[in-house]
């Protein structure tokens, strides 16, 4: 059955349902009636045609930072072709933080590859401010998940966030005011001098987000960068995320398997569907700015789209899309 909340504009005031940010409800509608707090939504399906494959938020042209343009991805393997992605479209607006959730084998790193040009798309396009992606983007940053093989073992905390800036020719002094900066805003700066190994797996992800920071890129990618830290700890980087972002304006697409922090973190959260991969909905999180742990998670508000998240996770486990008359 298809769930209530699939209807992008059934939202009222007293009980709004989760808006979708770029899917095409019908003509003239926007997804943005009656939804407190809704500042990202458009007219839907603005830039979609009719029949296209389902796309998640579109901006118009000139107008995004990030563009995902009809990103499809097929690996070639000796056992035969996998596609891992069909089909998909988003655009990510200047200083938006958006997280990407998707079912196991979704594509999800696959993905954030592409859009980090380090290999590129089968099919589509990636463009950043206007300017097709086709290798690493200067203006770019990605965190890992693996934060022990991110680091180098041999250098010190502070020269490890300096390295990049060092092989982007940044002058030496100003170097040193963004490390210094970098490692205060991660609640660092009392072990400059320690290596990598002497410090937690949580401390270790946040000079891997440091190192990012410093660069001071227009786009930070973050793939499931604490999976593999603990709950306490993983609820404090979350925080941090949440704070360097608002701090320094950054554009952050942030993929989790986490239903529960891509509310908790997200402006917008993309849904995937299951491989081949598609948008399944990319909805509006309309929560109040400033988040946290307690009182954000315990608002109802975070219940109902956590609870449309997870729902619609489950339809993408179990086969459902968007898209299925298309597919044959
Ligand atoms: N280098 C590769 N060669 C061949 N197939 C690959 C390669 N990398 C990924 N795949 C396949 O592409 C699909 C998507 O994988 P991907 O790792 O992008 O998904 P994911 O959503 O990030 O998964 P997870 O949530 O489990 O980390 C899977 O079927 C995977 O087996």
């Amino acid at each position: 059955m298809q769930p209530e909340t699939h209807n992008p504009v059934s939202g009222t005031p007293s009980a709004p349902e989760p808006v979708r940010a770029g899917a095409a409800p019908g003509p003239g509608a926007t997804a943005t009636a009656g939804v407190p707090g809704d500042h990202i939504s458009q007219p839907a399906g603005a830039a979609r045609d009719a029949g296209a494959a389902p796309a998640g938020r579109t901006l118009p042209e000139g107008e995004a930072l990030l563009s995902v343009r009809n990103v499809k991805k097929v690996y070639k393997t000796d056992g035969g072709e996998i596609e891992a992605v069909r089909n998909l479209t988003f655009d990510l607006g200047h200083g938006e933080l958006v997280c990407l959730v998707g079912p196991s084998g979704s594509g999800k790193t696959t993905l954030l590859k592409v859009i980090a040009g380090l290999m590129g798309a089968t099919e589509g396009e990636v463009r950043l401010d206007g300017q097709k992606v086709t290798g690493p983007p200067k203006k770019m940053a990605v965190v890992f998940q693996e934060y022990g093989r991110s680091l180098f073992p041999w250098l010190r905390v502070a020269d490890n966030v300096e390295l990049p800036l060092k092989n982007a020719g940044v002058p030496k002094a100003e170097r040193k005011r963004r490390v210094e900066e970098a490692l205060e805003a991660v609640g660092l700066s009392h072990v400059p001098k320690s290596y990598p190994w002497q410090l937690s797996g949580g401390m270790q992800q946040r000079v891997a987000i440091a190192r990012a920071v410093a660069y001071q890129p227009e786009v930070l990618l973050m793939d499931e960068p604490f999976a593999a830290v603990d709950a306490q700890t993983r609820a404090d980087l979350e925080d941090l995320i949440r704070s360097v972002w608002k701090k320094l304006g950054v554009t952050v697409l942030f993929v989790t398997h986490d239903i529960d922090e891509s509310v908790y973190l997200g402006e917008r959260v993309i849904i995937l569907s299951s491989s081949p991969t598609v948008v399944q909905e990319d909805i509006v999180i309309d929560l109040p700015a400033e988040r946290d742990q307690l009182e954000t998670r315990s608002n109802p508000r975070f219940t109902e789209l956590r609870h449309h998240v997870y729902e619609q996770i489950q339809l993408a486990k179990k086969g459902h899309r968007p898209d299925a008359e298309k597919l044959s």
